[in-house]
């Protein structure tokens, strides 16, 4: 494990480089543009997705994937989660038997409502071992070395720990779990409950509404992933609970601060309009409900998110519904 690929030169694939570089490792990044790749190799800086921030100048990136590919014992998978099909079916003709795949984007494939692990392992080898890297982890603080604790999950314990050693310093530290549908399912739907957070915020409905929204919000993460197969315990761990009060609290957060907007009245068109970055959880708020009806189960704040994002409904409106819904027993044990 001493040559790291990464492919994806956004704001996480570029800090997640730099981790793995901190950490002792010859990292070499794929960039889809080639300035971007320039600016990395030539200023050591990332102007587009990661600005001012300097990297190491030992991190090399290039516009050839397949060049990463073949120079690496473990490839981290860091582009947006509805291109990741696109992104592994290039990849996989090339793609070394017994080379780990590190699924670091989180969300949920809109029409097939795979995870993201479903879609790698039916467009990889099946020679490729899956593992998710999931958690509270915004890349600007990676980047410049803040503490930062994540959730590695890998079904095969061995090559897990080759990875928390590949990858962990002190400032970037993996922990293991065997639970990848959980580790996936939290990190994807953290995304559209950091919206609903934020428009709560932009709102300014106080902080007795926020914990109610985070906790219930968790017990929707929960459902959803013990429905899809994840342990219980991994929803109460740093890639459930833990990104969950990070994302949905911090105006750090690309989603979070979409849905303040939302909550300030402005217009998704509008909002989108303004930003380069991804943000998730606009894409996976749908994929998201699809998949809960598809599982029978009941999340009512992702749907309140589809219904603002996906179909013209009015935030009012559907806050108003969420506050109408019927008194119910709390947890179903
Ligand atoms: N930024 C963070 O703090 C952070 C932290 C943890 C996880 N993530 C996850 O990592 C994933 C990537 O996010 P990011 O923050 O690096 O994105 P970003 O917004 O910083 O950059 C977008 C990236 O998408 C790439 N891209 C655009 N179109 C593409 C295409 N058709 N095919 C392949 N790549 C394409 C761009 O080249 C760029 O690298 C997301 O799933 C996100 O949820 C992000
Ligand atoms: O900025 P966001 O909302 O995409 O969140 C980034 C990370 O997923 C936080 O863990």
């Amino acid at each position: 494990m001493q040559r790291i690929g990464v492919i994806g030169a956004g704001a996480w694939g570029t800090a997640l480089a730099l981790a793995a570089t901190r950490a002792g490792r010859q990292t070499t990044l794929w960039a889809r543009e080639q300035a971007v790749a320039d600016a990395i190799n030539g200023q050591h800086e990332n102007p587009d997705y990661l600005p001012g921030l300097p990297l190491d100048p030992s991190l090399r990136a290039t516009t050839d994937a397949l060049a990463v590919l073949a120079a690496a014992d473990a490839v981290l998978l860091v582009v947006p989660a509805q291109h990741l099909r696109a992104t592994c079916a290039t990849l996989a003709p090339h793609w070394r038997p017994g080379v780990p795949a590190l699924i670091c984007a989180k969300g949920i494939e809109q029409g097939s409502g795979q995870l993201m692990s479903e879609v790698a392992a039916e467009t990889l080898p099946a020679t490729v071992p899956l593992v998710a890297l999931s958690g509270p982890s915004f890349a600007a603080e990676v980047a410049r070395g803040l503490p930062t604790a994540v959730t590695l999950a890998c079904e095969d314990q061995a090559l897990g720990t080759s990875l928390l050693s590949a990858l962990g310093s002190r400032s970037f530290r993996p922990y293991l779990s065997a639970d990848l549908i959980g580790a996936e399912v939290g990190g994807a739907v953290k995304n559209v409950l950091a919206i609903a957070c934020g428009v709560l915020e932009g709102r300014a409905m106080g902080d007795n509404a926020r914990a109610a929204l985070l906790t219930r919000g968790l017990a929707e993460i929960t459902r959803l992933g013990v429905a899809k197969g994840g342990l219980p315990g991994t929803f109460m761990g740093l890639s459930g609970m833990g990104d969950l009060l990070l994302t949905a609290t911090s105006m750090q957060s690309r989603n979070f601060s979409l849905g303040f907007a939302l909550g300030e009245g402005k217009s998704l068109s509008a909002i989108l309009a303004g930003r380069k970055a991804v943000t998730e959880g606009v894409f996976t708020a749908a994929a998201v409900v699809a998949l809960a009806e598809q599982l029978g189960v009941d999340m009512p704040i992702c749907q309140a998110v589809d219904a603002i994002l996906n179909r013209g409904a009015d935030v009012e409106q559907v806050v108003a519904a969420l506050l109408s819904r019927p008194f119910r027993v709390e947890l179903e044990h």
